[in-house]
């Protein structure tokens, strides 16, 4: 089935007992302080696996294996529980749902009219046990028949009040958690103790409930799913608590002073059928990533008593209920480095780089780390293993380190001293720091890189000389150049007449860089200069591109779902500074560009030129290679440039020979990539040889920097 989840292979004897092990000793920790070595996924295809194993091999099933078990088996307790806390059996899907549903109208013999759907929160399951309308008593699940006193808790817990409305007896349920602004204070109370922090809430949740020693106090949440009178009491409250449906025992709840998720955006709700229990699933899923707690699925009960009654439960979890799993937001991986890059208004922000790992979708290999108070606070070192979230849209981010994963070979973070993009000063006068130039240092490097070789290739343009235009208030990006006037750049000091005037000539033979470069020059992220060049020959004009969408944009080859709505939504921000770029006469459009194979709207093809047919290019559908020194008409063209021929010609342009290799254009001094090309027969010629094939090439053949007519 499609919403099988996946597990650990497991391949003898041998493996399956070390995974009995590991998940004996893991699932140990993350009920004791919460120190588990593995993350929930990590744990959950362990414990499939086994299953599956002991499936297959029904005869080698140990004793200790955690399969069929409360908590795998691996807590205890010694204060008994009045009625078993149980597990839950889980679903992984839409279809699992009804199939689960529908095995339980079969076992019942009618239609289940009623189905209370409610958050799975990620916590730990506690009792909490009500004397006269006083809080007398806290236990933990344990192995679900006795748990463990954590009494001292009391008076801690937001949310489970130390005296109910009504001087009533009763049992109430629910799950002990650390909302995230409850994790960040615990974090910091921790940090300032020891240095340390917990690895994500639900670990710091597991820690704090029991313990009985530290000498700080950290608050937790509460909130109910349930209510039981205590066995054997006759009292009306109790009579009404057995009959009740589950959805109103839960109104009852709040009304004593008990929080409940009804508060919350995932409140609990009851549907009329499993239909509309998949509805609220999918609602609670989509309200996950923006909740100030973690859920890690979807509890779906039997709402009324009778139901509930009749389906009974098994030794681990009850059939009444079911927990729809959500993909895992939290893996344990490592911090491998942090980079340090200047954003748009200056602030210096760090960035994780990771081993990487999956996460509801994606690969994830960076992770924010907000800033430097943020990385103390957190005390990451690097090599740390770190528990990082992503969940949705949410940019991942490092939780924190797992500290009891350390092995002493971590080294500290070391913070820049210089601005990563321009060497100037930073101001740590704030938790985020700054350039000391603030906006002004972005623009330095774009501008910088718009004009440099690759780009416009405007010489003349040194960082020293566009310091001095922005200082003027000359320039506020790229774009301005074009808008120079003689006389402003003869009133700046050191500017003569003759560097002012070679400035003006280069200035305006980059307005005819063809679009590939001057796209290049705009600096979207993940479009260097081979990427400008396929999208500039893809769309053929500026306005083609800006007109697409981020469907349009991921036909371009080598941009995936990822990269297309980055770039669309980046070109929207430079709108401004491309219409300017328009009004100054740059050229917008790619001589020798094809109409896209489609003709979707807005790709109106080249507007200098005929569109050309590629089919009839010298060098149409060849993998071309270039290497050594160029001589003859083409000895002046830079390697970008012989790129942009080739492909004006029709072929790809590459960088390694291979047995894909159709030409090698070898210069002199041609060394390995000669020898290679040789070795697998492919065709070599001189650049003089291939400035000759090229004059074949209708108009678009020339290089870019050929003045316009
Ligand atoms: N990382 C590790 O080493 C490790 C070890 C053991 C278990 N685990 C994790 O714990 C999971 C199993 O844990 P479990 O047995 O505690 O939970 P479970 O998934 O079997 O679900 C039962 C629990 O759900 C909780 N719950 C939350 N909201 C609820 C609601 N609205 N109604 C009823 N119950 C609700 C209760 O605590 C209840 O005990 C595993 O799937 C795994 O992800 C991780
Ligand atoms: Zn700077």
């Amino acid at each position: 089935m499609s919403d099988a989840p996946p597990i650990t292979l497991l391949a003898d004897q041998t493996a399956y007992a070390e995974a009995v092990q590991l998940a004996v000793d893991a699932s140990a920790a993350y009920y004791g302080d919460g120190t588990s070595t593995l993350d929930d996924d990590a744990y959950d295809r362990l414990v499939r696996g086994i299953a599956a194993y002991e499936r297959a091999h029904p005869g080698q099933v140990l004793p200790s294996s955690p399969t069929g078990k409360v908590a795998g088996g691996a807590v205890a307790g010694d204060v008994p529980h009045t009625v078993p806390m149980l597990s839950l059996d889980n679903v992984f899907g839409a279809g699992q749902l009804a199939d689960w549903a529908a095995s339980l109208e079969r076992r019942l013999g009618r239609p289940v009219t009623a189905f209370s759907v409610e958050p799975k929160l990620d916590g730990l399951a506690i009792s909490a046990r009500y004397r006269r309308g006083r809080l007398t008593q806290l236990v933990t699940r344990g192995d679900g028949v006795a748990g463990e006193d954590v009494s001292h808790a009391i008076g801690t817990i937001v949310g489970l009040p130390g005296r109910l409305a009504e001087p009533v007896t009763v049992e109430m349920r629910g799950e002990v958690m650390m909302t995230i602004a409850q994790f960040e204070a615990a974090c910091a109370k921790r940090t300032a103790h020891d240095g340390t922090t917990f690895a994500n809430p639900r670990s710091a949740a597991a820690g704090t409930l029991r313990a009985q020693d530290r000498p700080y106090v950290c608050e937790l949440t509460f909130f109910g799913y349930g209510a039981l009178p205590l066995p054997g009491d006759d009292s009306e409250l109790a009579a009404r608590l057995r009959e009740l449906p589950h959805g109103q025992v839960m109104h009852w709840v709040a009304e004593q002073g008990v929080q409940t998720t009804a508060g919350t955006p995932v409140a609990g709700m009851v549907a009329a059928n499993v239909e509309e229990a998949q509805e609220r699933v999918e609602q609670i899923a989509a309200a996950r990533a923006g909740l100030p707690f973690g859920i890690d699925g979807i509890v779906v009960k039997c709402d009324l008593a009778e139901d509930q009654a009749q389906a009974g439960s098994g030794s681990r979890a009850p059939r009444w209920a079911i927990a729809y799993k959500l993909p895992p937001t939290e893996k344990i991986t490592k911090l491998v480095a942090v980079e340090w890059n200047t954003g748009r208004t200056g602030v210096i922000a760090p960035r994780a780089v990771l081993e990487p790992v999956e996460l509801d979708g994606s690969i994830v290999t960076y992770a924010t780390l907000h800033n430097v108070a943020d990385i103390t606070r957190r005390g990451l070192m690097l090599g740390d293993s770190v528990v990082v979230y992503k969940a949705g849209d949410v940019i991942p981010r490092v939780e924190a380190p797992v500290v009891h994963l350390r092995t002493g070979a971590e080294q500290a973070i070391t913070f820049p001293q210089a601005c990563p993009t321009c060497g100037d000063a930073i101001d740590t006068s704030q938790e985020r720091w700054r350039c000391v130039r603030g906006r002004a240092c972005r623009v330095i490097a774009s501008v910088g890189y718009a004009v440099g070789r690759d780009q416009l290739d405007i010489a003349g343009l040194a960082v020293n000389r566009i310091q001095q235009l922005l200082a003027a208030g000359l320039i506020a990006d790229f774009a301005d150049l074009f808008f120079l006037t003689r006389d402003q750049l003869l009133g700046l000091e050191r500017m003569g007449e003759v560097s002012t005037d070679n400035l003006l000539a280069a200035l305006e033979r980059a307005k005819s860089q063809p679009l590939s470069r001057v796209f290049c020059a705009l600096g979207v992220r993940g479009t260097g200069r081979s990427m400008s060049r396929r999208i500039a020959r893809h769309f053929g004009t500026m306005e083609a591109i800006r007109a697409a969408d981020a469907e349009a944009i991921q036909a371009v080859e080598g941009i995936g779902p990822e990269k297309a709505p980055v770039v669309v939504a980046e070109l929207a921000e430079l709108s401004d500074l491309i219409d300017k770029l328009v009004r100054a006469g740059v050229t917008m459009t790619e001589p020798g560009a094809t109409r896209p194979s489609g003709g979707e709207p807005g790709a109106t093809g080249p507007s200098t030129g005929e569109p050309v047919d590629s089919a009839a290019l010298p060098l149409a559908g060849m993998s071309v290679v270039v290497t050594g020194a160029m001589t003859g008409p083409l000895e002046a063209l830079s390697r970008t440039q012989m790129n942009e021929l080739i492909e004006h010609a029709g072929g790809k342009a590459s960088s390694s020979v291979s047995a894909k290799t159709a030409l090698l254009v070898a210069g002199d001094k041609a060394g390995s990539k000669r020898a290679k090309a040789e070795s697998l027969g492919v065709k070599i010629i001189t650049p003089e040889q291939f400035a000759e094939l090229l004059a074949a090439t209708p108009e678009s053949g020339r290089p870019a920097e050929d003045p316009l007519p």
